[in-house]
């Protein structure tokens, strides 16, 4: 057996409700997440899955609930909880003109990286976009655009990675390569929350399903978490 690492509540979501005017689109929706563990949230198109990972990631607020990460409250603007969480949401929020390796030398170096010419190198190198290290957002297919913004991820620390349907676009290899770098991240401690409709990549990281928009969440606290390491 390997060492394992520590389990620690790394996300609490306590009660969430958001709601649009009157319109209730999460009800009381409870969660725990551990370190080394990843929930995949799966429900209908606008069962509120996005809503709940931007009320994870602090870009929205619960209409009642409690969101914290680390023991805190989440808030984006928190230097510390940007420091652990890494998001994935949307990958069009790119500088239209700043280069691929541009857009990376600059995320590693604001996360104050010891060595960031290297990680980026090898981030770059992973994702496969060495060919496209000069080229403009603009000019990327949306499958590289969607690399981009995964690599967006990798060069900075993280403990809590929050992926909004991370495997869209990707190739059948693309895919395969992001579960097993995840898998073994999270054999190291990472914890992810994702939001998914492809079984491919949740099936490869072995994540906790919790489906959203049916009585699901009202009884999700009772399910006792499933580690498969
Ligand atoms: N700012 C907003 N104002 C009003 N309604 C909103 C707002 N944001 C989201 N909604 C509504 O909330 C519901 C949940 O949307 P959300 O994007 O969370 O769903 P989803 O489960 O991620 O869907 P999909 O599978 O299509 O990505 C939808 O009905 C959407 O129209």
């Amino acid at each position: 057996m390997g060492a394992m690492a520590k389990r620690e509540t790394v996300l609490k979501v306590t009660d969430l409700m958001k709601k649009y005017g009157d319109h209730v689109i999460v009800d009381r929706f409870n969660l725990t997440v551990y370190s080394g563990e990843a929930v995949a949230l799966t429900g209908r198109n606008g069962s509120g899955k996005s809503t709940v990972l931007r009320c994870i990631i602090g870009a929205d607020r619960p209409s009642e609930g409690r969101v914290e990460a680390f023991g805190r409250k989440v808030s984006e603007t928190d230097p510390a909880f940007r420091r652990d969480v890494a998001t994935i949401v949307d990958d069009l929020d790119f500088f239209p003109d700043l280069s691929v390796v541009e857009h990376l030398d600059l995320l590693a170096r604001a996360h104050g990286l010891a060595d960031p010419d290297a990680l980026v190198d090898e981030v770059l190198d992973e994702v496969q976009l060495v060919p496209q290290s000069a080229q403009l957002p603009g000019t990327l297919s949306s499958g590289q655009r969607r690399r981009l913004a995964l690599a967006t991820a990798l060069v900075r620390p993280r403990k809590l990675l929050v992926m909004d349907e991370p495997e869209q676009r990707l190739d059948v290899e693309g895919v395969a390569w992001l579960g097993a770098r995840l898998k073994h991240e999270m054999s190291k401690g990472l914890a992810i929350v994702m939001a998914s409709h492809e079984p491919t990549l949740v099936n490869a990281l072995g994540a906790r399903i919790v489906r959203l928009g049916a009585a699901a969440e009202a009884s999700e606290s009772q399910v006792e978490p499933e580690y498969e390491l």
